[in-house]
């Protein structure tokens, strides 16, 4: 048995490179980033005109100029024109180029027109306002957006300016979800007095799809002859193979032999911890292997504690700890570490965690009534309100 702390630190010592694929960028949202998007020209590329109304050259206005006569128009979207006679005007609008000779803007707002004559009617003009110069954003080859960066739309709205139709992201693994136990029946099916209906697959398959990994799912029987045959197929096909459940002591929970007899390498098996003790590592040369414990809780809680750090560590990406304050003291007497549900809120500002009480792993309806867990240390067993401790989000 190890602790939360060492199991952790195998499993990011164990990470894969799922590589790298291109991909149209309108698909990218929530994928790692693998290139570093650069400028490709200057942002704003051109002394772009910000508010609609007149372009004049602003030393007309300084010598004391009020009137100026319209020489044409600049819309966005044309090609630059040019004043010709410094006592004259543009008009000008948001977007377009502002016209050659010209270097300050005035709003409509500021200005009567008459018969084709501008007049200003404010004091108060700043040389070159209302126009947003080349350059002042970012320059040609500058960075905008850094290799291993998780996409978003705002940076969606950059791939997009840049001319990046396709975009390089990391490749995600491919991965299978088994669930074992002949206690497991279908969802559409109705259970006889001693099934269930599988949960698992179907949590583990959302929390994978939080993350954008598609996933394949598939049910085999506690009968260890077809365990092994269909196993020792998935570690040659896949990268990844999640299972929940026959991680224990009983005397059906072949999988740990299993994993053994085809030759997958045991990282560890059962950490000190609750939720989730029995969970077992390991993997072969292609493919890592998380045997999660059947209660639900358990296979939920390992996930999003163990599989997700290994999944962002092996994309590249750098995730910080989210702490919450403890909003009553807890008690817990076991040495473990102890993943309790708590329901998050904030109280002046601050993350707070108000204990869920549920009845043990296998009370998988609790989880809808919380939305993180928070880490309890094994080192004590009194936890006070007020005390600060890591959490893990499933909401
Ligand atoms: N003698 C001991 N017994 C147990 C120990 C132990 O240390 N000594 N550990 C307990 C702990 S902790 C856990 S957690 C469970 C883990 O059990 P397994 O990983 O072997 O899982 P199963 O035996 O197959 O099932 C346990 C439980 O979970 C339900 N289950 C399984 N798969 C699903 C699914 N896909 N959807 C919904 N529910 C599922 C299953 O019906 C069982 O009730 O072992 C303890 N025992
Ligand atoms: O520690 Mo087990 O994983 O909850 O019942
Ligand atoms: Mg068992």
């Amino acid at each position: 048995m190890i602790s939360v702390k060492e199991a952790k630190k195998i499993i990011l010592n164990s990470t894969q490179n799922f590589r790298v694929e291109e991909i149209p960028f309108i698909k990218s949202v929530d994928r790692i980033l693998k290139e570093n998007i650069l400028a490709d020209r200057d942002f704003p590329p051109f002394n772009r005109v910000s508010m609609d109304g007149i372009a004049i050259d602003f030393t007309s206005f300084k010598n004391g100029q009020r009137s100026f006569k319209i020489e044409g128009i600049q819309g966005a979207g044309s090609e630059q024109i040019s004043l010709n006679n410094p006592e004259n005007c543009i008009e000008v609008m948001t977007g377009a180029v502002l016209p050659n000779n010209t270097n300050t803007v005035i709003r409509y707002e500021d200005v009567t027109i008459e018969s084709g004559i501008v007049t200003i009617n404010i004091d108060e003009i700043k040389d070159a306002q209302n126009v947003h110069p080349k350059g002042k954003d970012r320059k040609i080859g500058d960075l905008l957006i850094k290799k291993n960066t998780k996409i978003s739309a705002s940076e969606v709205g950059v791939l997009a300016t840049v001319g990046k139709s396709l975009v390089k992201v990391a490749k995600q693994p491919k991965v299978m979800i088994v669930s074992t136990g002949d206690e497991l029946v279908g969802v559409d099916e109705i259970p006889l007095e001693h099934q269930i209906r599988r949960s698992n697959v179907f949590t583990l398959v959302s929390l994978l799809e939080r993350l954008h990994i598609p996933s394949e799912t598939a049910h085999i029987t506690d009968d260890k002859p077809i365990l092994k045959q269909k196993i020792e197929r998935y570690l040659q096909e896949y990268d990844v193979l999640l299972f929940s459940g026959a991680v224990s002591k009983g005397k059906f929970d072949f999988l740990p032999e299993v994993f053994d007899e085809l030759g997958v390498e045991k990282l560890f098996h059962k950490i000190t911890q609750r939720p989730g003790k029995p969970f077992f590592y390991g993997k072969t040369s292609r493919c890592n292997v998380f045997g999660f414990p059947g209660n639900p809780i358990s296979t939920f809680v390992n996930c999003l504690a163990y599989f997700y750090p290994w999944y962002y560590k092996s994309v590249g990406v750098e995730v910080e700890e989210e702490t919450a304050i403890l909003s009553e003291d807890f008690v817990f007497k076991p040495s473990l570490t102890y993943f309790l549900q708590v329901k998050l809120s904030y109280k002046f500002g601050h993350l707070v965690a108000t204990p869920i009480t549920g009845n043990g792993s296998g009370d998988l309806a609790s989880l809808v009534n919380a939305d993180a867990f928070i880490q309890l240390p094994n080192d004590k067993n009194e936890f006070k309100s007020g005390e600060v401790f890591p959490i893990i989000r499933y909401r």
